[in-house]
């Protein structure tokens, strides 16, 4: 069997997309939480997952990070061009910071040994906007801060495919603004297939090339959305405008948005 169509495991494929899930199904005892998710994204694509709560996108970020393989279906991911395994970068749901160390070596950690270098973190957290908080640990962070340092944590390796569970969840909204920048900003000096989770559609229309929307029990995409402006040319009113154009359609799949 072509190793790119082995079954309920993760390989690589040469060229074409960088990322491609078909999950037939996912089961949790008799419920069956995922059926028939199937999507690809493109080196370099931003793609968001969009539905409500308990649809199933936790559990498919999951699967692709390979930390569940009890699931029917396969997930390839495409190598670095220089052939090496693609890198993956997580950024959970909470930020998930080691609370006995600081800040840089929060960092450091998340770099492998061949790749342990404190100039790579240093530059990280000043691009991050975190010097000034390198040595603090993490209970000494406010929520904002501290998923700052989860996306820094997540960039510092480089990744190839970014996957990113609700990552500006109960945050205000000025801080959710400003860390939203802050990852357009880090994609734009180092792009990324990014994966992005979220059940909150102006974030997705902030962010996303392509939104999938998802309706749950169990989660399958009912409906797929191209971002047809430019990241960098959506201001509050496009975002809006899009948002209401979305939530106008008649299809019910836009209306579990609202
Ligand atoms: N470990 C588990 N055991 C049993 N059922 C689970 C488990 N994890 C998730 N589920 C169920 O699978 C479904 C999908 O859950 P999942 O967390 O993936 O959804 P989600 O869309 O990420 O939700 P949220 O936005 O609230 O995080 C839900 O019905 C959930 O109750």
């Amino acid at each position: 069997m072509d190793s790119s169509s082995r079954s309920n495991g993760i390989v690589s494929v040469g060229g074409g997309s960088r990322l491609r899930l078909e999950i037939r199904s996912k089961r949790y005892g008799a419920a069956e939480a995922l059926h028939d998710l199937v999507m690809t994204a493109a080196a370099g694509e931003v793609v968001a997952l969009v539905g409500p709560s308990g649809c199933g996108k936790t559990t498919a970020l999951g699967i692709i990070a390979g930390l569940d393989r009890a699931f029917e279906g396969t997930v390839s991911i495409g190598p670095r061009p220089d052939g090496e395994p693609a890198r993956l970068g997580y950024v959970f749901q909470e930020p998930r910071l080691l609370p006995w160390r600081t800040v840089r070596q929060n960092l450091l950690l998340a770099l492998p040994k061949s790749r342990r270098l404190g100039s790579a973190v240093d530059l990280m957290l000043e691009a991050m906007e975190l010097s000034a908080l390198a040595d603090l640990f993490p209970t000494q962070l406010s929520l904002g801060m501290a998923r700052r340092v989860a996306l820094a944590r997540a960039f510092v390796v480089e990744p190839d495919l970014l996957l990113m569970d609700e990552p500006f969840v109960s945050l205000d909204e000025p801080t959710a603004v400003k860390l939203r920048a802050l990852l357009v900003r880090m994609l734009e000096r180092r792009p990324a297939t990014v994966l992005l989770v979220t059940h909150n559609l102006r974030e997705a229309l902030a962010l996303a090339d392509r939104l999938l929307i998802l309706t749950p029990s169990p989660g399958r995409v009912v409906a797929e959305v191209p971002v047809g402006i430019p990241r960098g040319s959506r201001d509050d009113a496009a975002i809006e405008a899009l948002r209401s154009d979305l939530l106008s359609r008649s299809d019910p799949a836009f209306r579990l948005l609202a």
